[in-house]
């Protein structure tokens, strides 16, 4: 079928129309101003389309070298687009900033229809050569832009529908423009979403490129956000000054531009220095941490990372942070933290919880899948490293993967890989996918309760077939893994819900085992000494009083909340006796959430002493409800007011709810 849809008189015609009516003055009309803009600027005809020039092969090569970085980025970012959209009839293209195709990731077939019209590496798609078009617009107008069938000036190229995105680079400035151009013009609001988020995910690489060794900073004003496509990302150099900011870094900072936070240091930006939050991320084994904004009660969660060419460095230096000013230097037993659940800290004392630890050990050797409920921190991986640890496959890699912040365009590509050159456009290296990496070990799916439907279906088809296929290949690899999952939200309920799969569920939950919250632990005090001693080292004792109050403390956030609560109060400790004093957020409040994740609230209301008491059982929805009423409290900084509005419910109904769930707050005083 030809593409080129020769309905001249009646297309030339209506774009006459068009720009006669003066409809181009309205400046939301992007396809009029253009069209006025072929008319009257380019001076080009709707029927009379000119060749499209192809940059000769030496000046196309110079080019592609000058963009290597910004194509190695886009490659396999375009390549999971296209994948995603699953259209054969569609090609992803990008090009630079004078319109010049780069690279395009479609089918053989769909390449060879659209060559003639042009579309084609090496062709320049600006809007004085192809009038109006997706690449072409987008690099015009500076914004987002669909183009569906008639919108384009030339009739000949009426059969396509274009979309396509602004890329920035680092500093900033426009670099690439990605487009996805195809035969149906269906859901092009959808695919506009799509393309904005592939093009964060290409400057997000190109950011890591470009800055390979300056340190990371991940952020987010929640903390599930952080390692997301909404995070706020920065380079920062080794003297904490900032050198690139993507653009959700931008936004949350209430700034506008790269060269305005260019001007800037970390502590400019948050109360911490650089080598406070990367020391601080490193002994939470990279889980986010608490930060503020500088001179602002604003709260973010942040992960500081070293540089990825030291880490590169390997074995050959140890890189600790200097240490901050303050701070004591982190003590050699916190070296035994690298990650959740190492170096002999994991505590497991309580009974229910050293059966259940028994429980599990026994029946992952007979290939059982186990199935991890419990509140957030509660210490799902930790235990999961720990049945790993003590099983028969205890010598392969445990593999952990956290199904929850993973963009959706990427969880296919993690779990299944897929092979060098299945695609036009693939990463020459390919990708192994991390059921492949967990052969012969344990797979930890973290989060399991939030991954997309479509996927669970293929992943019930691997954990049945043990096989594994990686993206665009017929390759078929056996895998033997034993499998972890775990999840704070209640599957079941999301199966009644339709929103998990029951088969799925049935596969999983080999063996269901609940985690006790902290709260419920009866080992407190022994896990309580245990991480002052991994914080702090052996010579860190606490005060009869300080213990009490850590013992007495709901924990919401549960092991994580304590560990955070345990660093700080050896911080301002500073080798001394900890006692009540150091523990600022649970001393007088006796409940609320520690001051790292509270700031102080406008109205303040605060937990009474009745919440230290134990808990009567809830079944898992109302604990599930609790859990998230907890958070939204957090989250509004225990104002029950805003709570209400944010839920839109009255104050009575949600102190209601707070009763029923035992959440007990009162005014101070
Ligand atoms: N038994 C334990 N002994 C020592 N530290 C623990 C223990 N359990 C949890 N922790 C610490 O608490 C923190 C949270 O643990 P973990 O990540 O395993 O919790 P989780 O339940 O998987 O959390 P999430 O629901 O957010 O994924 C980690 O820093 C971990 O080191």
């Amino acid at each position: 079928m030809s593409l080129v849809l020769p309905r001249s008189d009646g297309h030339a015609d209506h774009v006459f129309d068009v720009v006669r009516s003066g409809q181009h003055d309205d400046p939301n009309d992007i396809v009029a101003r253009s069209w006025s803009r072929c008319l009257n600027e380019y001076r080009l005809h709707p029927d009379r389309p000119r060749e499209l020039p192809v940059l000769p092969a030496k000046t196309l090569e110079e080019r592609l070298s000058r963009m290597a970085d910004v194509i190695d980025c886009a490659r396999y970012e375009m390549t999971s687009l296209y994948q995603q959209l699953s259209d054969g009839e569609t090609a992803v293209v990008l090009t630079d900033t004078e319109g010049v195709i780069l690279h395009m990731v479609t089918s053989a077939d769909f390449a060879s229809q659209v060559e003639p019209m042009g579309l084609r590496v090496g062709a320049v798609w600006s809007e004085t050569t192809a009038g109006t078009n997706g690449m072409g617009t987008c690099l015009a107008s500076g914004a987002p832009v669909s183009v569906r069938r008639e919108d384009h000036f030339f009739t000949a190229y009426t059969g396509l529908t274009c979309s396509a995105v602004p890329v920035y680079d680092p500093a900033g400035e426009l670099c690439a423009v990605l487009d996805v151009s195809s035969r149906s013009s269906m859901m092009q609001q959808h695919l506009l979403v799509l393309l904005g988020m592939t093009a964060r995910m290409i400057e997000n690489r190109l950011i890591d490129r470009r800055f390979r060794s300056a340190h990371p900073v991940h952020f987010h004003s929640r903390p599930e956000f952080v390692y997301t496509l909404h995070e706020g990302r920065l380079a920062v150099s080794e003297d904490g000054h900032i050198l690139a900011a993507n653009r959700s870094a931008l936004f949350q900072l209430g700034m506008t531009s790269v060269a305005e936070i260019r001007s800037r240091r970390v502590e400019d930006l948050f109360q911490s220095s650089l080598n406070d939050m990367v020391q601080r991320s490193v002994s939470s084994s990279f889980h986010p941490i608490v930060t503020y904004r500088a001179n602002a009660a604003h709260r973010f969660f942040a992960v500081a990372r070293r540089p990825a060419e030291d880490a590169r460095a390997g074995g050959a230096m140890t890189m600790m942070p200097a240490p901050t000013p303050g701070v004591r230097p982190a003590p050699a037993a916190r070296a035994a933290l690298p990650r959740p659940g190492s170096g002999g800290v994991s505590t497991f004392a309580d009974p229910r919880l050293a059966q259940q630890l028994g429980t599990a050990r026994r029946v992952i050797g007979r290939q059982t899948p186990i199935l991890l409920c419990g509140e957030t921190g509660s210490g799902k991986e930790v235990f999961a490293r720990a049945v790993h640890e003590a099983s028969p496959h205890s010598g392969g890699a445990f593999v952990a993967i956290n199904c929850a912040s993973l963009p959706e365009s990427l969880i296919e590509a993690e779990l299944f890989g897929y092979r060098a050159g299945a695609f036009t456009g693939a990463q020459r290296t390919g990708r192994r996918g991390k059921i492949l990496q967990a052969d012969g070990g344990t797979l930890f799916l973290d989060e399991i309760g939030d991954m997309p439907l479509d996927l669970q279906a293929r992943l019930l088809r691997v954990l049945e077939e043990r096989q594994v296929t990686p993206l665009g290949t017929e390759e078929v690899h056996d895998v033997n893994f034993q499998l972890i999952s775990a999840s704070h939200r209640n599957l079941l309920a999301l199966v009644d819900e339709g929103l998990f799969r029951e088969d799925l569920y049935y596969r999983l939950a080999g063996v269901e085992l609940d985690l006790p919250p902290l709260r419920e632990r009866s080992d407190k005090r022994e896990l309580i000494r245990n991480l002052l001693q991994a914080e702090g080292g052996t010579e860190c004792t606490l005060s009869p009083e300080a213990e009490r109050l850590l013992l007495n403390h709901p924990w919401p956030g549960n092991v994580r909340q304590l560990r955070h609560v345990l660093r700080s109060a050896v911080a301002l400790a500073d080798a001394q006796q900890i006692g009540p004093e150091h523990l600022p957020s649970l001393r007088g409040n006796r409940g609320v959430p520690p001051a790292e994740t509270v700031a102080q609230p406008a109205v303040p209301v605060v937990p009474t002493e009745e919440a230290a008491e134990e808990l009567p059982r809830l079944n898992p929805i109302q604990a599930n409800e609790r859990q998230v009423l907890l958070q939204l409290l957090e989250h509004h900084r225990w104002n029950v007011s805003n709570v209400a509005k944010a839920l839109d419910v009255s104050r009575n109904t949600l102190y209601r709810k707070l009763h029923k769930l035992h959440i007990r707050i009162s005014h101070p005083g």
